[in-house]
């Protein structure tokens, strides 16, 4: 575990936003919901008034113990957890699908990303709080400066919305930054824009690999022959010359799938 200085607990002490936050998954009478890092129960407080079971997961050992304390003999289990090891699948009761919610650490918001994606089948909606400027970088649309890999893959499997941001006075102690909550609904793409998952999200990285340069250039180091990528690009359209954060994604699967003769 790292040290706790280290945990990133910022606990939010905004009431309106609590309620949002809680508003903003929707009707949670009959779900299960999942709380990434509940700390000192700002949200699970609301949640549990709410949701039909709330599974807690919280690393910090102090934190848990308080909250199997407070939250004894009702709708809310607390697993002791880093969250990035649990298997979100388990959670399930047959094929439901669950809600997941938290304040994030922000230590590890891109990995807790990834690590929902890897449990897509098993979630419906997420909403989350960041660092704004990661936030940002999420919900950025192609052709922007922020547009990355992390926006293409999130929106290969997310429809993402910006909810909220809130100043570092929210939190208790103040982080020294901005925070945003986003909702993501969970709605893969990959069978719309005819790629295969892993393929697909691993060329992108080789795209996005170097932001400045040209996606020529970029394929070009991912080890591609110049004469099949230019080839690929004819097929599908698109300008060599162009960097991977000037592409849609259908502009994207459509220059994966020509170089992979698909
Ligand atoms: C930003 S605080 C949010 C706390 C609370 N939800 C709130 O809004 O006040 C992040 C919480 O995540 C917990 N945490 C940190 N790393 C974690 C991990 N890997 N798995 C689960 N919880 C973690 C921290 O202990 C802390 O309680």
């Amino acid at each position: 575990m790292p040290q706790k200085a280290k945990l990133g607990q910022n606990f939010l002490a905004n009431r309106n936003a609590r309620t949002r936050i809680v508003e903003a998954l929707g009707d949670i009478s009959e779900k299960t919901v999942v709380e990434i890092g509940p700390g000192k129960a700002a949200i699970t407080e609301l949640l549990a008034q709410k949701a039909q079971r709330l599974i807690a997961v919280e690393l910090d050992r102090e934190l848990a113990a308080g909250l199997r304390h407070r939250f004894a003999e009702s709708n809310v289990e607390v697993v002791e957890q880093d969250i990035l090891t649990v298997d979100l699948a388990s959670f399930r009761d047959g094929e439901e699908k669950l809600f997941v919610v938290g304040n994030l650490p922000y230590y590890i918001t891109s990995d807790i990303l990834l690590h929902m994606f890897r449990y897509h089948d098993a979630i419906l909606r997420a909403v989350v709080m960041m660092q704004r400027e990661v936030a940002d970088r999420v919900a950025a649309a192609p052709g922007s400066r922020d547009y990355g890999v992390l926006s293409a893959t999130t929106q290969l499997y997310a429809h993402v919305e910006k909810l909220m941001t809130l100043p570092p006075g929210a939190f208790s102690p103040p982080p020294q930054v901005h925070s945003s909550v986003l909702r993501l609904t969970f709605a893969p793409r990959f069978a719309e824009l005819a790629v295969d998952a892993e393929g697909f999200i691993a060329f992108l990285r080789q795209c996005f690999a170097q932001k400045r340069k040209t996606l020529l250039n970029n394929l070009r180091v991912a080890g591609f022959e110049s004469a099949n990528i230019a080839q690929a690009a004819q097929v599908a359209a698109i300008s060599l010359q162009a960097r991977a954060e000037a592409l849609s994604l259908e502009e994207m699967a459509r220059l994966y799938r020509a170089l992979h003769g698909a």
